[in-house]
């Protein structure tokens, strides 16, 4: 694929849209099914860069992980005291969700390993996941006093469970946790101050791990063994689907069928935004995918109002803040973003990234040091826009540029993190 990407201005966007499988579950599904004694089939896995540096690493660690000609994975796991020591350095690539989980798993783990990624990753905090590993008895260490990949990974003498109040909703440093609490001689028991993803520990209980939620806590009694699945098949992934939703709400004379999309309410932060910006969404085929809900979603073109987006469902759609600020730019008033941080250690500076690049286009976006401010509607122009390595920023712009003037997108092969179909799924999708 080609690093430059040209996208036109679209007319309507109509037709349907079997959405790609969830990043997060993906990542999961293949760390769960290598502690596993039985061998696991997942189905609907998502084939991108960022869920292949997980399969990558748990091969190194021994693990078996096949596929077939139609992507469906097979994994035959070393159950949860057989991973062996890996002989080289463990590359988590692009993904914060392998390097931050996988310090959980191997930290708890009888030898040595080192864990790093690339330019990005290197930067991105892991003082957050060793901090309350440290106090489990984990003996991990890091370049920057502990703050930053490389890690290198020792054996610990014992995993004690812990009692953590998490100081930034995380769902990566959540799960870190419970990794490593599957090898813990006591409970372990995490307080969140708002509620992240809770995929861990629906994989959890798929794989027979009793999860207690008590309020806002999350308590994991010390296991013997675990019971996999023979079938696991992965939901389609809602910060994927984010894209079309904005993108048939903008440009007028669009409809879309998403079709399954994971309806995970710890997930669904954007379906709650758009809804209340005016957006014309009709939710159809609720099922079960596992223990994850699953559903098609019809969305039509509207007339969108600019809201405000407080802390408490950052979490809720984390990832989908740089789409939403493409919808503010088309909807009748003022979007403001509060309590969104988070965003600045993401695979960039999103905040930063999003106000830069939309800015090309000639749009103006107050940052805040904890959000964005963006009064709609504005119109906008071609521009050459920088992903900055970005897959959600690459796959916005391109949003953008679709709804308004189109836009020449650089470093734009970085979709292949996480969605690498993209780009000709849009093509297809165009009425030029
Ligand atoms: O646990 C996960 O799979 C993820 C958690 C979120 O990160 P944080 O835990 O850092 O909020 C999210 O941004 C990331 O895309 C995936
Ligand atoms: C932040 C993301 O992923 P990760 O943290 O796994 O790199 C993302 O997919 O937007």
């Amino acid at each position: 694929m080609s690093k430059i990407i040209q996208i036109a201005k679209t007319g309507g966007l109509t037709g349907a849209i079997t959405i790609p499988g969830d990043k997060s579950i993906s990542h999961r599904s293949i760390m769960l099914s290598g502690l596993a004694d039985t061998p696991v089939t997942i189905t609907n896995f998502l084939h991108a860069a960022d869920c292949w540096s997980t399969i990558n690493c748990m091969r190194a660690l021994g693990v078996i992980v096949e596929e077939d000609k139609g992507g469906v994975l097979t994994v035959q796991g070393k159950g949860l005291y057989g991973l062996s020591e890996p002989s080289d350095v463990l590359d988590a690539g692009n993904s914060g969700t392998t390097i931050r989980l996988l310090t959980g798993l191997l930290g708890a783990q009888p030898f040595f390993s080192v864990l790093t990624g690339d330019a990005s990753i290197r930067n991105r905090p892991m003082a957050r996941v060793i901090a309350p590993l440290a106090k489990m008895g984990l003996q991990i260490a890091g370049r920057g006093q502990s703050r930053y990949a490389p890690l290198a990974i020792s054996a610990p003498e014992q995993v004690r469970g812990i009692e953590y109040d998490m100081p930034v909703a995380s769902a990566q440093v959540k799960s870190a946790i419970l990794l490593a609490a599957l090898y813990a001689n006591t409970p372990t028991t995490i307080t969140e101050p708002i509620p992240s993803r809770d995929h861990t520990e629906r994989m959890f209980e798929t794989f027979g791990i009793p999860v207690k939620r008590e309020g806002r806590a999350i308590i994991l009694e010390p296991i013997q063994k675990i019971a996999a699945p023979k079938r696991l098949d992965v939901p389609g992934d809602i910060s994927s689907a984010a894209f079309w939703l904005v993108a048939a709400s903008i440009i007028p004379n669009s409809e879309l069928a998403l079709i399954n999309v994971g309806i995970n309410p710890t997930r669904t932060g954007i379906l709650d935004v758009l809804t209340q910006m005016g957006a014309d969404i009709t939710i159809t085929n609720n099922r079960w995918s596992g223990r994850e809900p699953v559903a098609d979603i019809v969305v039509r073109s509207a007339n969108l109002k600019g809201v405000t987006i407080e802390a408490e469902i950052i979490p809720r759609l984390i990832d989908e803040i740089p789409i939403l600020a493409v919808a503010a730019l088309f909807a009748e008033g003022q979007t403001v973003v509060k309590g969104a941080e988070e965003l600045r250690v993401k695979e960039t500076d999103r905040l930063k990234a999003v106000a830069l690049e939309l800015g090309k286009m000639g749009a103006t976006i107050t940052e805040n040091p904890d959000g964005l401010v963006i009064d709609g509607p504005q119109s906008i122009n071609a521009a050459i826009c920088d992903s900055h390595h970005d897959h959600r920023m690459a796959m916005s712009l391109a949003v953008a540029g679709s709804a308004a003037q189109g836009v020449t997108i650089t470093e734009s092969d970085c979709v292949k993190i996480s969605y690498p179909d993209f780009f000709d799924v849009l093509s297809k999708l165009r009425q030029d």
